[in-house]
């Protein structure tokens, strides 16, 4: 019961947080770190203090020489192109079930920080709740192999820098990767294909409204893969988001780079260490780029059955389904 409770306000203490991120705020210049993942195993000692040391001073930092080939990822973008060019009735079969991550939204999610809709359709994958999901190789011939393919390299690139976390919070090596196991039922990492819709025609008032709404992702690390000319992510560090106006720093895509950035789970399971940090997508200005922005945000979200619990044992231990229920409630998906 008592156990319950806690659970319930730490819930609570996010939800209210994040309620109160939905404006403007100001822009400010700050330096996202980049990682240098090439001779990993030798460098390993190395590359893992620089990610420490970004994610415990801004949450977000990019990869480079990171290993998954960019024909790979530019393949991925040219599927998840012809994904949201399907009909909408084709996309309407594979329905997103709330609280899933899996299947197709259309203008579903809303976040607690805004209150409105973000402007952006997006499809999930997360591997054991696909059955009925997958578009047939009638209406989009090769998009399952291309994704599930996409998939798994984007995981153990998740799990080679979850190693690194794992070397510098004393746990041993693997026990991320055992942590995100995809082998199990439980498994629930996500794939998330987004499209945030082109300004067509566009009156003043369409340019007000977010593409992606402030927020702070739920999982242990995300992996996100922009393209160049295709901007508008922005993110404030959390230790800076204490009220009042926030300054936001943009994120332009540049190539070659991945970008990621610490969740809700691995600060938790940090002990509060690594910072979790908010983002969001801004809508373009009338004087901008106004086509369509794709995204495709990897996130590494441990099994439902693992448990979390920090080395300094800050907050009892909770398993990432509590954990994610609690936090999945407060949104609308
Ligand atoms: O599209 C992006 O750049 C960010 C997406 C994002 O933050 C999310 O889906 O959690
Ligand atoms: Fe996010």
């Amino acid at each position: 019961m008592q156990s319950n409770m806690a659970r319930k306000d730490y819930g609570l203490v996010e939800l209210n947080k994040e309620a109160t991120f939905g404006g403007m705020g100001s822009v400010k210049e700050r330096e996202v770190p980049q990682i240098d993942l090439s001779d990993f195993e030798a460098r390993k000692t190395e590359i893992a203090d620089q990610l420490w040391d970004a994610a415990t001073r801004i949450g977000f930092f990019q990869l480079v020489n990171h290993g998954i080939p960019q024909a790979q990822i530019d393949e991925a973008f040219e599927y998840t192109e012809r994904f949201f060019n399907l009909a909408p009735e084709v996309k309407a079969k594979y329905p997103l079930e709330k609280g899933t991550n899996a299947g197709w939204e259309y203008k579903a999610q809303v976040r607690p920080s805004t209150g409105t809709a973000d402007n952006k359709e997006s499809y999930q994958i997360t591997l054991p709740r696909m059955a009925k999901l997958w578009p047939t190789g009638d209406e989009l011939p090769g998009f399952k192999a291309v994704m599930l393919a996409f998939e798994r390299a984007n995981w153990a690139l998740g799990m080679k820098v979850l190693s690194c976390f794992a070397l510098k919070l004393g746990f041993e090596p693997d026990f991320f990767t055992e942590a995100h196991d995809p082998m199990s039922p439980e498994y629930q990492c996500t794939l998330r294909l987004i499209h945030y819709l082109p300004m067509v025609n566009a009156k003043p008032e369409d340019f007000t409204g977010w593409r992606a709404g402030a927020h702070t992702d739920f999982d242990c690390l995300t992996l996100l893969h922009q393209r160049p000319g295709q901007g508008g992510l922005q993110l404030c560090p959390g230790k800076e988001a204490t009220g009042g106006e926030l300054e936001w720093t943009d994120v332009p895509p540049l190539p070659g780079v991945i970008t990621c950035n610490i969740g809700d789970m691995l600060m938790r399971w940090s002990d509060d260490q690594l910072q979790s940090t908010l983002h969001r997508v801004r809508m373009p200005r009338e004087d901008e780029y106004l086509g369509p922005r794709y995204s495709l945000p990897f996130f590494c979200q441990a099994n439902r059955d693992a448990i979390i619990q920090g080395p300094g044992n800050k907050y009892e231990p909770i398993s990432a389904a509590d954990y994610l229920y609690q936090r999945v409630t407060a949104n609308s998906l």
